[in-house]
């Protein structure tokens, strides 16, 4: 299965996402954007897909760095092929990302289960063929009838009780919104949602990113109060020292680090450093699921739980074959978006969820996607 190919086909697609000034997702008009997908091909003909943003997968990444690992070597040699990427990110000048190397991972996880047409979590070893959801609503806004007030996160909460949600995690409100930050506010939020579910919905809070300790802290306590299952990234990870104080000083549980550097490396640092009590990783935050399975295991193997960061199939393949992650985050979740109308150039959910909850691990071969080509090559700009 040698590689012979690497290519990236970049189309249009609709989407009522939009991003802030902060790269936070909010509501808003429909409106064409550009997406890419990787292709993998061997001299066999089998190929393997994956989805990112078309400046990941730019022509000068994928000539500079990506063809000249991976073409000529055996597609199945993901292990070697993923350490030669990563050794490569030293000297790329910052060009060869985290990203470039999650996509072209998952693109050959995908090539290797659509080649023994097998789901991809089946070839890791699966643990599970479905796994419970959080719902993860979008971070607040100030749209009338949205994210505005903690009334409207208590709502939308019994919106998502009804879906079928177990767990809420709530990311509360954040600059460039007027006001934020504000722990008051987030903890008004959260005791509205907490009122709206009654006791036994699962809920947890992503805050703003970059509280001070002393708010963190006030944050955390308040919390505490109600019942949360965990306090996620409420300060600048890039300070392991300052999640270690919180994680001395609270009692629920401090989850991380999600978007800090260092693939599992760094996250065996932060448990080494007892920086938090739950673990976090994700495969676009890793550099792909052949590290996010590294720092699973390495969680393991000290009696952790290791949530998944991010939607897609490649996080969903991650948590249907590891044990010690709760979790699927299905999202991000907001009251004008309806999640479950997907995407135009996938013919069906990757991530359907039932009546009770539960997201079902699709059976089609690789990652599963139900990639609709002719859209691609009907929208494709290059
Ligand atoms: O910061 C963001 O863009 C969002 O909060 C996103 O990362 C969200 O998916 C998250 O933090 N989940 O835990
Ligand atoms: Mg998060």
């Amino acid at each position: 299965m040698i590689i012979t190919h690497v290519e990236a086909r970049v189309f249009k697609t609709t989407t009522r996402r939009h991003s802030d000034s902060a790269g936070h997702a909010h509501p808003g008009p429909a409106h064409q954007v550009q997406q890419a997908m990787l292709t993998i091909r061997t001299e066999d003909g089998h190929e393997g897909h994956s989805f990112t943003a078309p400046e990941i997968v730019r022509e000068h990444v994928l000539e500079k760095f990506v063809r000249k690992v991976l073409v000529g070597q055996d597609a199945r040699d993901r292990e070697r092929l993923w350490q030669e990427l990563a050794h490569w990110q030293r000297g790329s000048a910052a060009q060869l990302t985290d990203r470039t190397l999650a996509v072209v991972d998952c693109a050959l996880w995908d090539l290797a289960g659509r080649a023994l047409n097998q789901p991809v979590y089946k070839l890791i070893g699966g643990y599970r063929d479905k796994v419970l959801a959080y719902g993860s609503i979008m971070c607040g806004d100030e749209l009338e009838g949205g994210l505005a007030t903690p009334e409207d996160y208590g709502r939308f909460a019994e919106t998502l009780v009804k879906r079928g949600y177990k767990g809420i995690k709530l990311h509360t409100w954040m600059p460039p919104v007027s006001w934020a930050p504000d722990v008051r506010m987030d903890l008004k939020a959260c005791a509205a949602v907490r009122e709206a579910v009654g006791p036994d919905i699962r809920l947890m809070i992503d805050a703003f990113h970059w509280y001070s300790r002393s708010d963190a802290l006030a944050l955390g306590k308040g919390l505490e109060k109600l019942g949360f299952d965990w306090i996620e990234e409420p300060m600048d990870e890039q300070s392991m020292s300052s999640y270690k104080w919180l994680s001395e000083n609270l009692d629920i549980p401090v989850v991380g680090p999600e978007s800090a550097a260092g693939k599992h490396w760094h996250r065996a640092e932060w448990v080494k450093f007892g920086a938090c009590d739950i673990l976090r990783t994700g495969v676009n935050d890793v550099g792909g699921i052949t590290p996010a399975l590294k720092t699973m295991h390495m969680a393991e193997a000290f009696g952790m739980e290791c949530e998944v960061h991010g939607n897609t199939a490649m996080n969903l393949h991650v948590v249907a074959a590891t044990k010690n992650c709760r979790w699927y985050e299905r999202g991000l979740l907001h009251p004008f978006l309806e999640y479950d109308d997907g995407h135009d150039y996938l013919k069906s959910l990757s991530d359907p969820m039932d009546r009770d909850g539960f997201v079902h691990v699709p059976d089609r071969p690789g990652l599963g996607e139900d990639i609709d080509f002719d859209f691609i090559e009907n929208n494709r700009l290059k």
